[in-house]
C-alpha cells in the first residue's frame, strides 16, 4: 500500500485525469484533482451532440486494472468491422478479424463522468472543478490556480500530474524549468462533428455494428453509432476545402458528388445548420520529453503525446499511460523518483511511435486511400495474416487489438510497406502459394505439382522477408 501521507495532485479531469485518478486512489494515495471546467455531470445534457471513441484493447485493459471495464463496455455498441462507403453508393465490409475482434464505440462524456464518479468514491479524493493551473513550481510541487471567480488559490503537492490535454500547462511550465524537448506540427486538415438521427423508426441509419469510413483520399468522413440509435460522424478535410463552401449551394454540391449516400441520411438542412453554425476544429501532434522531473512531476495522455487521430488511439494510448505508470509503482514499491524515471524511459519511445503512425496513416490516407485502395490493403493484409497467421500480423491488428509496444508495432510497419510495394510480387507468390496449398490438399490435378514446389520455394523466399515477431 502507498504511504498515506503522500498527496498527488492531477491537473485535469479529462478522460486521463480520470482513470490516474481511479489509479491512485486505489493505491491508497490523496488524490486532488483540479478540472478547469465545471464539474460536466452537473451540465445539462446537450442533445444530439453526444461524441463518441473508439475503445479498443489498450484502453480496455486500463479500464479492467480499476474495475471499470465491463460498465464501460456495458454501453458501448461494438463494431465489428469497416463499412467502406464509395461514391457511386455501394459499400464493402472489411472484418477487424474473428468474430470476437471488435472495437467499440463509447460515448466520451459518459466515459468521463462515470470515471470521475468512481474516483469520487474513494475518500481520499477530492474532485476541484473550476479551478485552472496557472503555473506550477516543478521542483517544489507549488501550484497556483484560479477559480471561476478568478480567486487565487496556492497548493502544494508531493506529485503533480500533468492530464491537462494537447495545449497543457503543466507541460508548458516543464519548458521554462529544465532541459525539455518539445515539437508540434498542425495538419492542414481540420474536422466537423456531424449528427445522423436515427430512423423515424428509432433504429439506426446506417448498420449498427460498423465503424462506417467514407475515404475521399483528401476527404474523409468516418461515423461511430451512439447508443440512442443516431452516429456521430466525423468529417475530415483540409481548413481551405471548409472555408472554400460558402453558400448552401456549395454545401450540398460537395456533398451530391462526394459523399452521395449520407445526405439523405444527416438531413440536408441538419447539415447546413451545423456546417455554417460551427468552425472546424484543428487537429495537432505533440511528442516531447522527457515526461518527468526528478520525484515531483509528470505528464501523461494528450499532454504527453498528443497524436492525430487517424488510428483511433489517443485515448487508448492514455489509458494506456495510466496502466503502465500503475505497474511501474508496483515495480518501484511507489518511489516516485525511481517510478519517473523508468516511464518516461519506457514510454517516451511508445507514444512517440504511436504520434508518427497516426501522422503516417493520415498521409498514407489524404494521398492514396479511396476505397478501392482502403479495400486492397486491408483485403491483403487479412489474406496474408490467414495465409501466415503467425508471421503476418497487420499492423491495425497489432495498434488495436494486441498490447504490442507501439514502437514494436512500427517496426512492423516499415516491414509491411517494404513487403506491400512489391504487392506483384507479393500477390503470384500469395496465388501461387493458395493454388500449391489446393494442390497439397489434392484439389487439383498433378498439373500444378509443379506450382506447389515453386510456391513452397517462394513461400521461404517470403519468410525470410517476414519478421518472426515484431
Ligand atoms: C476528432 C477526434 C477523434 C478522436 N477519436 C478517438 C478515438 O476514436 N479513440 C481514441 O482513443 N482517441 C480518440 N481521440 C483522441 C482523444 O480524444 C484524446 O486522446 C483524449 O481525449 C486525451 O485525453 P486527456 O485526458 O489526455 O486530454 P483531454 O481529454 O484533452 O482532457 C484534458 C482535461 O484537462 C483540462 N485542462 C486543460 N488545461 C487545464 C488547466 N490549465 N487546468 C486545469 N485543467 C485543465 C481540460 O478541461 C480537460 O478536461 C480523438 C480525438 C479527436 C480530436
Ligand atoms: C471518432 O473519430 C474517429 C476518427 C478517426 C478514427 C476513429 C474515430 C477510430 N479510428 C480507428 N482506426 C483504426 C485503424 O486501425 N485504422 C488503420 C483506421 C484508420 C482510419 Cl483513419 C480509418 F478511417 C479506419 C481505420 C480502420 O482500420 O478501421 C481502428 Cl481499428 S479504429 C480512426
Amino acid at each position: 500500500m502507498a504511504d498515506n501521507t503522500k498527496r498527488i495532485a492531477v491537473v485535469g479531469g479529462g478522460l486521463v485525469g480520470a482513470l490516474n485518478a481511479c489509479y491512485f486512489s486505489q493505491r491508497g494515495f490523496e488524490v486532488d484533482l483540479y478540472e478547469r471546467r465545471p464539474d460536466i455531470r452537473t451540465l445539462e445534457h446537450v442533445r444530439g451532440r453526444s461524441i463518441n471513441l473508439a475503445l479498443s484493447c489498450r484502453g480496455r485493459e486500463a479500464l479492467k486494472g480499476v474495475g471499470m471495464e465491463e460498465m464501460v463496455t456495458a454501453t458501448g455498441i461494438p463494431m465489428y468491422a469497416r463499412m467502406i462507403h464509395n461514391t457511386d453508393g455501394t459499400r464493402k465490409p472489411i472484418l477487424y478479424g474473428k468474430k470476437d475482434q471488435y472495437i467499440m464505440s463509447v460515448d466520451r462524456r459518459k466515459l468521463n463522468e462515470d470515471l470521475l464518479t468512481e474516483a469520487e468514491k474513494h475518500p481520499g479524493v477530492r474532485l476541484h472543478f473550476s479551478h485552472k493551473l496557472v503555473s506550477c513550481n516543478v521542483d517544489t510541487g507549488e501550484m497556483h490556480f484560479k477559480d471561476a471567480s478568478g480567486k487565487d488559490l496556492h497548493t502544494r503537492s508531493d506529485l503533480i500530474v500533468g492530464c491537462d490535454g494537447a495545449y497543457s500547462a503543466v507541460r508548458q511550465q516543464m519548458m521554462k524549468s529544465m532541459r525539455f524537448d518539445f515539437s508540434q506540427e498542425y495538419i492542414p486538415h481540420g474536422y466537423m462533428e456531424l449528427h445522423m438521427p436515427p430512423s423515424a423508426n428509432g433504429k439506426h441509419a446506417m448498420e449498427t455494428n460498423y465503424l462506417h469510413i467514407w475515404p475521399r483520399n483528401a476527404y474523409m468522413m468516418i461515423a461511430l453509432p451512439n447508443q440512442d440509435g443516431s452516429f456521430t460522424v466525423t468529417m475530415f478535410m483540409p481548413f481551405e476545402v471548409f472555408e472554400a463552401i460558402q453558400t448552401e449551394e456549395d454545401l450540398m454540391r460537395f456533398f451530391k458528388e462526394k459523399f452521395p449516400d449520407s445526405l439523405p441520411l444527416l438531413g440536408e438542412q441538419a447539415l447546413k445548420e451545423t456546417f455554417f453554425n460551427n468552425k472546424a476544429l484543428p487537429m495537432v501532434s505533440v511528442k516531447c520529453g522527457p515526461y518527468h522531473h526528478k520525484d515531483k512531476l509528470v505528464i501523461m495522455g494528450d499532454a504527453a503525446h498528443a497524436m492525430v487521430p487517424f488510428y483511433g488511439q489517443g485515448m487508448n494510448c492514455g489509458f494506456e499511460d495510466c496502466l503502465i505508470f500503475n505497474d511501474i509503482l508496483d515495480q518501484t514499491n511507489n518511489d516516485f523518483g525511481e517510478a519517473l524515471k523508468k516511464f518516461t524511459a519506457y514510454r517516451n519511445v511508445d507514444a512517440r511511435a504511436m504520434c508518427d503512425l497516426a501522422m503516417y496513416n493520415y498521409i498514407e490516407m489524404r494521398a492514396s486511400v479511396n476505397s478501392k485502395l482502403f479495400l486492397l490493403r486491408k483485403k491483403v493484409d487479412n489474406f496474408l495474416h490467414w495465409l501466415l497467421p503467425d508471421r503476418w500480423i497487420p499492423l491495425y491488428t497489432m495498434v488495436s487489438f494486441t498490447r504490442t509496444r507501439y514502437h514494436k508495432c512500427i517496426n512492423g510497419r516499415k516491414k509491411q510497406d517494404m513487403i506491400l510495394e512489391r504487392g506483384a510480387v507479393l500477390l503470384v507468390l500469395g496465388s501461387s502459394l493458395f493454388v500449391g496449398v489446393c494442390v497439397w490438399r489434392g484439389k487439383l490435378g498433378d498439373l500444378a505439382e509443379k506450382i506447389c514446389s515453386k510456391a513452397l520455394e517462394s513461400a521461404n523466399r517470403l519468410y525470410e522477408i517476414l519478421p518472426l515477431s515484431y
